[in-house]
C-alpha cells in the first residue's frame, strides 16, 4: 500500500526532474542565444562605424563634441562642422592627440559654415561630398536656445532661431540626401529635444523649431525607408552644456546668464521646472500645465 507521504515524495521528485531537465536548460539556453545575438549586433555596429563617414554639425561644443570623440575613437571618418575655424582646428588637434592602439583612427575633416545662412550650407555639402565621396551618417546636432516672452520677441529673432535649428539642418539634409539615395545607404540623425514634443512658456521659438524638426524628420523617415535610409530623431532632456549661455533673448542679444541646474517638481497637475542660477534676467521658475501638444491639437 502506497502512503500519502510516499506519493508526495514521488511527485516532488518528478517536479525536480522536470526543473533540472527542462526549465534550467531552457533558461540558460535562451540567455545564451540572447547574449550571442547582442554580441553579434555589437560586432556588426563596431565594424560599421569603423571607416564610416560621419558628419557632425555643432561639433565644437557640448553634445556635438562628445559625439565627435566617440565616433573618432570608433575609427569613423569624421567631418566636423562649425562656425569657428579656430575652435574646429583645436578640436581636430585634440582628437588626433588621443592615442588609440586598438583602432585605426582618421584625421577629421573640418568644414566651416553658418547654418543660418542656407547658401553656405549648400556649398558645405558640396565640399563634404567632394572631400569624402559620400556620407554614411549625418548628425544634425547644432542648435541655439531661446529665452523670452512672445509679446516682447521680434519676428527677426524667431526667424534666426528657426533658420539655425530648422532651415539650416533641413538644407544640409536635402543637399546630402540625393547621394544617400543613389547609394541606397545612410543614416540621418536630428537632435531635437523634449521641447520638440512638449511646449513650455518663454521658449516659443526654440520649441517651435524643435516641433518643426520632429515633424520634418518623421516625414523624411517615411519617405526614404524605401531606399534603406534610416532617420532618427533624438529628444534629450536637459544636459548641462553652453546651450543656455548662448541662448538668444527677445531682443536678439545673447542670454549669457549662469549655467542652470534644472530639476522637475510635480505640483498638483502642473510641473515646476526649477532652474537654480538662471534668474539672471528676472526669470521665474517655469510652471508648466500638463498638456501635451498632441493632446491640444486633437
Ligand atoms: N543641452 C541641452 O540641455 C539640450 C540640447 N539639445 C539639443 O542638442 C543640440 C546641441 O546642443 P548643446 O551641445 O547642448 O549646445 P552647445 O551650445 O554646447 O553647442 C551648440 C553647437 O551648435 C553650434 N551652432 C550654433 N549656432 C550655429 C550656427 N548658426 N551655425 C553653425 N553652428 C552653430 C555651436 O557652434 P559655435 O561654437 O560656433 O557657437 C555649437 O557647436 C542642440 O540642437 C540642442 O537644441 C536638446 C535637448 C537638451
Ligand atoms: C507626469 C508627466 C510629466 C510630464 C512632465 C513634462 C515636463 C516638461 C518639462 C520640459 C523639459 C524640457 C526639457 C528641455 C530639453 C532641452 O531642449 O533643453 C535645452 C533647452 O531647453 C535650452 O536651454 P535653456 O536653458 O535656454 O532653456
Amino acid at each position: 500500500m502506497v502512503t500519502a507521504a510516499a506519493r508526495k515524495t514521488v511527485q516532488k521528485g518528478k517536479l525536480m526532474d522536470f526543473t533540472s531537465t527542462v526549465i534550467v536548460p531552457l533558461l540558460f539556453g535562451s540567455l545564451g542565444i540572447f547574449a550571442l545575438f547582442r554580441l553579434l549586433q555589437w560586432m556588426r555596429m563596431r565594424a560599421y562605424l569603423q571607416e564610416a563617414v560621419v558628419v557632425i554639425t555643432g561639433a565644437t561644443s557640448g553634445l556635438g563634441k562628445e559625439c565627435a570623440k566617440a565616433f573618432h575613437a570608433a575609427g569613423s571618418k569624421l567631418v566636423l562642422c562649425g562656425r569657428d575655424s579656430e575652435k574646429l582646428k583645436e578640436l581636430v588637434q585634440e582628437l588626433c592627440a588621443v592615442k588609440n592602439h586598438r583602432k585605426n583612427t582618421h584625421e577629421p575633416h573640418p568644414v566651416v559654415f553658418d547654418l543660418s545662412d542656407t547658401k553656405t550650407v549648400v556649398n558645405a555639402a558640396e565640399e563634404i561630398l567632394k572631400a569624402l565621396g559620400h556620407v554614411d551618417i549625418l548628425i544634425n546636432n547644432a542648435g541655439i536656445s531661446f529665452r523670452g516672452t512672445i509679446v516682447d520677441t521680434g519676428l527677426d529673432v524667431d526667424k534666426k532661431v528657426m533658420e539655425t535649428n530648422y532651415f539650416g539642418p533641413i538644407a544640409l539634409t536635402k543637399a546630402l540626401l540625393p547621394s544617400m539615395i543613389k547609394r541606397r545607404q545612410g543614416h540621418i540623425v536630428a537632435i531635437s529635444s523634449v521641447q520638440g514634443k512638449i511646449s513650455i512658456p518663454f521658449r516659443s521659438a526654440y520649441a517651435a523649431s524643435k516641433h518643426a524638426t520632429q515633424a520634418f524628420f518623421d516625414c523624411l523617415r517615411a519617405e526614404v525607408e524605401q531606399y534603406d535610409i534610416e532617420v532618427t530623431v533624438v529628444s534629450p532632456g536637459y544636459i548641462q552644456t553652453n546651450l543656455s549661455l548662448n541662448a538668444v533673448t527677445a531682443d536678439g542679444s545673447r542670454y549669457g546668464g549662469q549655467l542652470p541646474k534644472t530639476g522637475l517638481k510635480s505640483q498638483g497637475g502642473m510641473v515646476k521646472v526649477s532652474r537654480a542660477g538662471s534668474a539672471g534676467k528676472g526669470e521665474e521658475p517655469v510652471v508648466i500645465p500638463l498638456t501635451l501638444s498632441s493632446a491640444q491639437s486633437s
